[in-house]
């Protein structure tokens, strides 16, 4: 993991920095015990999606050692030399243009060099709809298929208990079926670089997701921050939790009354920092704009309607500029959600 990297791609702007003074340290991120009363569940993931797009999950019934042989075989991955690591991309030819389609290893922000300060970090993204197809996945290091298809089962069905919960809250079981928004799903494993001066650099610029909603595993180092009206917050590590937060598609069907969290990565000084995400999202031919439940003559729409595989291109191409994917989508009335 000792790589350096050429230093000056990697500086900010002076105006662009992570200000350490910026960030409220004090824990309010919202922490939901899901071993809880289902009504309270319901109730407090709604809060939530609402005040913060984002929340910590705890006692969510996927297995702790589960996420933890995920992290390992993270770490196991990110310990390799790079040419094992670029090999990745060959497998079966599997590598294209299209990141939302393929197996990639790479750094930065979907390897795009052509960014002012460079992300500060390694990655390594899977389409986990292939998850059953024996032949495709990756096969080293020799447990990868038996813990990442195990973990997929599992957190598909989080993804899918989550959906629930905010469907009931949002009262839309019988209108509407929100299973739609988990139809796929790609996982990142995330390696963030040390930094010994951490305020220069940038370990993830910030952004929200383009999906619906992010599963988050984090390792003990922390560096995720959340921005809440203006103001960022940590979102320190909480044992055995899942970071959940709320993307894009979900603040557009709910015509913004639930909130796509912005959110970013600082580095560490001296500790290296493992990730991996879980994006559910809707399959790439879906069409998604405000429901009909969500819009009426005093809240019109927001949004404009939009087929998912132009969504994700235009945010993969644009790079990450905070909550500005939302604008390609956004009718002229849209204000500043
Ligand atoms: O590593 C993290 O904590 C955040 C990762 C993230 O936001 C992303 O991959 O979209
Ligand atoms: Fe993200």
């Amino acid at each position: 993991m000792g790589r350096v990297a050429p230093e000056e791609n990697y500086l900010q702007d002076l105006n662009n920095r992570f200000q350490e003074a910026e960030v409220l340290d004090d824990s309010q991120v919202p922490i939901i015990d899901f071993s809880g009363d289902p009504k309270y569940i319901v109730d407090a993931i709604a809060w939530a999606c609402q005040e913060w797009g984002f929340f910590q999950a705890i006692n969510h019934g996927v297995p702790i050692a589960s996420m933890k042989n995920v992290l390992k075989l993270a770490k196991e991955i990110f310990n390799q030399t790079s040419e094992e690591n670029e090999a990745y991309n060959s497998l079966g030819n599997k590598l294209s243009d299209d990141p939302s389609e393929a197996y990639r290893y790479g750094s930065g922000f979907n390897n795009r060099k052509d960014e002012k300060a460079i992300d500060l970090k390694y990655f390594l993204r899977l389409d986990y709809s292939l998850a059953r197809q024996e032949d495709i996945w990756p096969e080293s290091p020799s447990c990868f298929r038996e813990v990442m298809k195990k973990y997929h089962d599992q957190v598909s069905a989080f993804g899918h208990c989550l959906l629930d919960n905010i469907s009931k809250g949002l009262g839309l079981e019988n209108s509407y079926d929100l299973k739609v928004m988990g139809e796929k799903i790609i996982c990142i494993m995330n390696y963030y670089l040390p930094y010994h001066t951490p305020e220069l650099v940038k370990g993830l610029s910030a952004h929200s997701d383009p999906r619906a909603i992010s599963i988050l595993i984090q390792d003990d180092v922390g560096g995720l921050e959340v921005c809440k009206h203006g103001q960022w917050f940590a979102v320190k590590p909480v044992k055995d939790a899942f970071v959940v937060n709320i993307a894009d598609q979900l603040q557009i069907i709910t015509n913004a009354k639930y909130k796509s969290a912005e959110h970013r990565v600082r580095a560490h000084p001296e500790k290296s920092r493992l990730s991996v995400v879980a994006f559910f999202g809707p399959g790439l031919d879906t069409v998604v704009g405000p429901l009909p439940e969500m819009v009426s003559e005093k809240n019109p729409p927001l949004y404009r309607e939009c087929v998912i595989k132009d969504y994700l291109t235009q945010f993969y191409a644009k790079g990450l500029d905070g909550k500005r994917s939302l604008d390609y989508v956004k009718l002229d009335h849209g204000a500043k959600v």
